[in-house]
């Protein structure tokens, strides 16, 4: 089938590139020409493993394109995609300008009948809105259906993700349409879905909020096991274990961040008082990670009094490991509160670094190698739990100070691991590790 795409960021993309791979005719269209350009030459603007030889493969077949021009990119189309950003507004509601000019760009320029499929996360009755646009703009004599059809990719897994997804969400009022929905997915071979517009809308807010209310929750065990002695590793993997709980999204850590989450949360708040609805649970969701993102923070101060003068690496800057994106990332909040106790800053990511440049406040210093991250720093935080970050900063935190103290946000060890290394532990809701010597030295004192 002839697709286009309006909007090549971490979900446009891939989906351009995977139903190009299944055979389709792509066009990728979007408005910033510096990432056409890239895309042209074959290079992605967004780091995501297996992305990029994908698109070479296709580009090379000659069904994958890329275009800033409308008119080129949307003529022939049979399905056009809107995956064009949802961020938040100031209010907290979805910011649907990108969503409404991407309509108005379509309605002026597809000349055959067309299928219009929302892949952007939108508000419960955006579909509708859209509908509106566009039927005010048309141009041409056709027919247009419309599909609400929301992505669950991850980053850093968006690839494999869309090629092993667990269902594909079709909203649709048209039959045909949603046949032809399912005809273009079938190579897939992921169950459809097929319900009403407004249910697919709602399916994908539903489902982020759920993720992160099962995040908010163990963060809220992990710190009542803290006070208790109780081991939060311990109790995830004993509630896991009963099917109902399910043992996924029960990671302990420094809280949710990304592109989605966060927005998608205070969205659905949003949606909800619109309704007349307290959501009273999103939004102590939303009050739990806020203040989960300070955790290692509050460790640090609670052990060192001050932090001034003190210099903390922090390492992975990305809000999760496998991505460049640094939206909502913890990394921001630690860094803002360590330079404000006039600490000093030293941030690492195997990825991220271009990125976090951008958005970490003045003041960070940055470097590519985690050994002199670690060596520089009288502290380490562990942030994100990139493969490498694990592998190395117990053993180079020993090797390069004489009184380690490590603060990990991830939980990335066993604290059986750590007890075979003479340093200070700090992780989440766990009790800390101090080394042998520190411990003699305390039990001795009693
Ligand atoms: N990032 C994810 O993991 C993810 C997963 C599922 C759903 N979503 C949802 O998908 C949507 C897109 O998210 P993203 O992370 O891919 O966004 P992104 O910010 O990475 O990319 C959006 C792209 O759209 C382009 N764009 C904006 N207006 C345009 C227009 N009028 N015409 C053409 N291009 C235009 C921008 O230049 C940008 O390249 C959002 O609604 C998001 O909530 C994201
Ligand atoms: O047990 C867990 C799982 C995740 N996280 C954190 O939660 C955030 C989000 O992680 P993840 O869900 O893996 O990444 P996203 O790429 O943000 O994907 C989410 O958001 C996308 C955008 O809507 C959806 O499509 C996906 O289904 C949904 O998982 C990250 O900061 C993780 O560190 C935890 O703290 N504990």
């Amino acid at each position: 089938m002839k697709v286009s795409i309006i909007g090549t960021g971490y979900v446009g993309l891939v989906t351009g590139v995977c139903l190009s791979d299944i055979g389709h005719d792509v066009t990728c269209l979007d408005i910033n020409p510096n990432k056409i350009n890239l895309l042209k030459h074959g290079k992605s603007p967004i780091y995501e493993p297996g992305l990029e030889e994908l698109m070479a493969y296709n580009i090379k077949k000659n069904r994958l394109n890329f275009t800033t021009s409308h008119s080129e990119g949307l003529r022939d189309a049979e399905v056009v995609y809107i995956a064009v950003g949802t961020p938040q507004a100031e209010d907290g509601s979805a910011d649907l300008s990108y969503v409404m000019q991407a309509a108005k760009d379509i309605a002026c320029h597809i000349s055959r009948d067309t299928i219009i499929v929302t892949k952007s996360t939108v508000p419960i009755g955006t579909n509708y809105k859209i509908k509106q646009v566009v039927l005010e703009h048309l141009q041409e004599d056709v027919t247009v259906d419309f599909v609400s059809n929301p992505e669950f990719l991850r980053e850093g897994s968006a690839v494999e993700d869309t090629f092993n997804g667990e269902r594909i969400v079709i909203g649709s009022e048209n039959e045909e349409a949603a046949d032809k929905m399912e005809a273009l997915y079938e190579p897939f071979r992921i169950p459809v879905l097929k319900t009403s517009i407004l249910s697919a809308e709602m399916i994908k807010y539903a489902a982020n909020a759920f993720l992160a209310t099962k995040i908010s929750f163990i963060n809220e065990i992990a710190n009542i096991a803290e006070k208790v002695g109780a081991d939060v590793e311990e109790v995830a993997y004993g509630i896991g274990k009963d099917g109902r709980i399910g043992d996924k999204f029960l990671q302990a850590g420094i809280g949710y961040g990304g592109s989605c989450f966060p927005k998608d949360t205070h969205a659905l708040v949003k949606i909800s008082e619109e309704s007349n609805h307290d959501f009273h649970l999103l939004k102590s969701v939303i009050k739990i990670n806020e203040s989960q993102k300070s955790v290692l923070y509050q460790k640090a101060k609670k052990r060192f009094g001050s932090l001034a003068g003190k210099r903390v690496a922090l390492l992975g800057l990305a809000f999760k490991p496998e991505t460049d994106d640094m939206r909502e990332a913890a990394s921001i909040t630690l860094s803002e509160k360590l330079l404000n106790d006039q600490a000093e800053v030293i941030g690492y990511d195997p990825i991220a670094i271009e990125n976090a440049k951008k958005v970490l406040p003045e003041g960070v210093i940055y470097t590519d190698k985690i050994e002199d991250a670690v060596k520089q720093a009288d502290i380490v935080f562990i942030l994100t739990d990139w493969k490498e970050v694990i592998e190395k900063t117990l053993v180079l935190t020993c090797l390069f100070h004489e009184q380690p103290v490590l603060f990990d946000g991830r939980n990335c060890y066993s604290l059986e691991e750590v007890q075979k290394f003479n340093i200070e532990y700090h992780s989440v809701g766990r009790e800390a590790v101090r080394p042998a010597i520190q411990e003699r030295e305390l039990t001795a004192s009693f």
